[in-house]
């Protein structure tokens, strides 16, 4: 059983037009609306791989009463604590082969809120081998609030896997999950090197420290799976993006997937990145086509790093 923690969800809402233009109006030509915050495209994407999930967080109110019924259609566990205020809403605009994000900040969730979410994940804790935690905490819950949750977690032999960024991510690392995903632009802000090698050694020396693995996802460039013992680095086939959002989430599924089914690094970085590229390839965030994700396993190829 897999556990997600998603403390800041969101309706996920994409605009698809032609010539999207600052300063002007901009009619829509298509639009989809899903149940986001990177946890929960985690979590579909991982009940699309076949696995039994645990869904868990802070939800609010019109906002968070559809996302739940969401989680029922797609056969999610609903482990979500009930806040005062409004769970947020996250636009995404492609156009023309850009996209552009707009993220809100998030509810404010109180200290008692957060009090008996930890009540009920030391429960959860109990029942789940891997723990997903990702994105951004909302309002007033203190950027070591995921380290919390690792340390329950580690004391109890449980898997930590971290999609986060900025300070949070500075402090989760402190408390050395299993794996981070961070993507390039997370890990160039929090170490303030700019070209791959550095980032590499950077990622290295986290490794060194006590995370495990480090998959630093580079878009349409691959991804690399960094160890204390070895650096794989992906190369991806050029596809037609479609949607990119939710590829980071979709790429934390698929390794979650194949290392909970004992398949070999190389492997897993394959299956990180195919559900990675399925995703980009659909119109839906946080969507992938498994036969399509078979398939392009067979088009990756993952050699040991020796510099770019
Ligand atoms: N345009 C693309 N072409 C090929 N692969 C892609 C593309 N976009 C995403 N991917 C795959 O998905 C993975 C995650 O995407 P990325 O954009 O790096 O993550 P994030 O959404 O966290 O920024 C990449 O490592 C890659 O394997
Ligand atoms: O929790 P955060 O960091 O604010 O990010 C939230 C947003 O990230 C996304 O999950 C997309 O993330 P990725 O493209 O990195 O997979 C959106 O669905 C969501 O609205």
């Amino acid at each position: 059983m897999i556990a997600t923690i998603t403390c800041n969800p969101a309706i996920d809402i994409t605009y698809s037009l032609s010539n999207f233009q600052l300063n002007q109006v901009n009619r829509v030509q298509a639009m989809d609306r899903s149940a986001g915050g990177k946890g929960l495209n985690v979590s579909r994407v991982l009940s699309q791989l076949g696995h039994d999930v645990i869904c868990s967080g802070f939800l609010g109110g019109r906002n968070g009463e559809w996302i739940a019924n969401q989680l029922t259609q797609f056969r999610l566990m609903n482990l979500f604590v009930p806040i005062q205020e409004e769970t947020r809403t996250c636009h995404a605009i492609l156009s023309e082969g850009t996209y552009t994000e707009i993220l809100e900040k998030g509810p404010i969730v109180t200290e008692h809120e957060q009090e008996e979410f930890l009540v009920r994940f030391d429960s959860l804790v109990e029942t789940v081998s891997f723990i997903i935690l990702s994105g951004s905490l909302p309002s007033r819950v203190k950027p070591d609030f995921y380290s919390i949750l690792i340390k329950k977690a580690k004391d109890r032999g449980k898997f930590c896997f971290v999609d986060t960024s900025a300070k949070t991510l500075a402090e989760v690392i402190k408390s050395k999950p299993f794996l981070i995903k961070p993507n390039k632009e997370e890990l160039k802000e929090l170490s303030g090197k700019n070209c791959i090698s550095d980032l590499v050694d950077y990622a290295k020396n986290i490794c060194e420290d006590g995370t495990r693995y480090v998959l630093l996802s580079l878009g349409k460039e691959g991804a690399l799976l960094i160890s204390n013992s070895e650096v794989l680095r992906a190369y991806v086939p050029t596809i037609k993006e479609v949607n990119p959002v939710g590829s980071g989430d979709s790429m934390l599924a698929g390794f979650t997937h194949a290392y909970q089914k004992n398949y070999t690094l190389i492997e897993a970085l394959k299956w990180s990145c195919a559900c990675g590229i399925s995703n980009a390839l659909s119109e839906r965030t946080g969507c992938i086509d498994l036969s399509q994700v078979k398939d392009l396993t067979n088009k990756i190829t993952v050699t040991q790093y020796k510099g770019i």
